[in-house]
């Protein structure tokens, strides 16, 4: 007997994991919504329509904000843009949100997230309605979700399970590892997966030994903004890896490149399956406002639930 084809040979030495393709998937999901929402407006004759705000001019921000208007277009839905200077008041964005909630053609309200220092982001986030906050970063939101009780959950935590329930089915009993602790993306995720049966460890950066940890989550989440932390050797082998981290780096030649927070090229070699950057969580997070906003349309213009 002849020795086995290469190739399987070099696969079993250098098993190389399925990408996980969240901008597909979010593509799909966006054509799914842009029906739903021709069908809802057939029967209502509402747009759905989304108010994203942005104080300051963070190219980064604007790069993001300027995405989500193009999808919310392709989505058949409405986009309305508040750019606001840098030197916008607390009073002023506060007077901006108030005139959006009681505005019958806004029904999703998206405040960017950092804001200019000097404003609150707790006080700007608590003062759109609950029915409006998109984002669900707002405590009414935010407690039902830690309550476990049905309310709009967070765009990019909620694009993570999409795609880990797709590639993996039923997550019971798994062991998620999720490092970082944001209320934007890390807390919210840990209170999904734990909603969705796993065993939930939160790892942050006062965690001793975040490696160990991470070698033992049968799913694994990273949202640090810190790019290359997760190296292969963190990775339990076969894992789902969701790398939510987005950074901009330069390279040599002065051109700018997006990276996330894992090492890919090492963990490729030892996860089951793991998100690209970009084209992983990013578009998930634009599909998942879409979605949002279209849940909350028919909450409000349909009274139902
Ligand atoms: N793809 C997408 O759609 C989105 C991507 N992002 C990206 O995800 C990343 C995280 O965003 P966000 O959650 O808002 O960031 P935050 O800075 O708000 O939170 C980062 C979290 O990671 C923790 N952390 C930082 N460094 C380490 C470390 N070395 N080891 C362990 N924990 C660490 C922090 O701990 P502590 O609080 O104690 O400092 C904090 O809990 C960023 O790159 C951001 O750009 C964010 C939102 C959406
Ligand atoms: N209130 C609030 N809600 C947010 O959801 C929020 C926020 N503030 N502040 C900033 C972060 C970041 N974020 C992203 C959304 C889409 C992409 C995205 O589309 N990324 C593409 C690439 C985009 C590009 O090329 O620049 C991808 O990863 O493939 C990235 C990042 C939402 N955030
Ligand atoms: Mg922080």
């Amino acid at each position: 007997m002849t020795e086995p084809a290469s190739a399987e040979t070099a696969s079993v030495r250098n098993p190389s994991a399925r990408l996980i393709d969240g901008k597909a998937f979010a593509a799909n999901l966006t054509q799914t919504i842009a029906q739903e929402v021709r069908a809802f407006h057939d029967r209502h004759q509402v747009t759905p329509g989304l108010a994203v705000v942005l104080v300051g001019n963070d190219p980064a921000s604007e790069v993001y904000v300027r995405n989500k208007a193009l999808q919310t277009h392709r989505a058949g839905m409405r986009s309305f843009m508040h750019m606001l200077p840098e030197t916008t008041s607390q009073a002023e964005l506060l007077a901006l949100i108030g005139r959006l909630n009681h505005d019958p053609e806004i029904h999703g309200i998206l405040v960017q997230l950092p804001l200019p220092a000097g404003l609150d982001p707790v006080a700007i986030t608590n003062a759109i309605h609950p029915d409006k906050d998109v984002d669900g970063l707002g405590e009414v939101n935010a407690g039902r979700l830690a309550l476990g009780q049905p309310g709009i959950v967070p765009c990019t935590p909620l694009g993570c399970l999409m795609l880990l329930k797709s590639e993996l089915g039923g997550l019971r009993g798994l062991h998620a590892v999720i490092i970082g602790a944001s209320n934007l993306v890390g807390r919210p995720m840990a209170r999904l997966l734990l909603a969705e049966g796993c065993t939930v460890t939160v790892a942050h950066i006062d965690t001793r030994d975040t490696a160990a940890l991470a070698r033992q989550g049968d799913i694994l989440v990273v949202a640090t903004g810190c790019h290359g932390l997760v190296r292969g050797d963190w990775i339990k082998p076969g894992a789902a890896v969701i790398d939510v981290g987005i950074t901009r780096i330069s390279l040599p030649n002065g051109k700018t490149r997006l990276v996330g927070d894992v090492a890919f090229d090492e963990a490729v070699t030892r996860a089951g399956r793991i998100t690209p950057v970009p084209g992983g969580v990013g578009p998930m997070t634009i599909a998942c406002l879409l979605n949002n906003t279209l849940a909350a349309a028919r909450r409000i213009v349909g009274g139902a639930a």
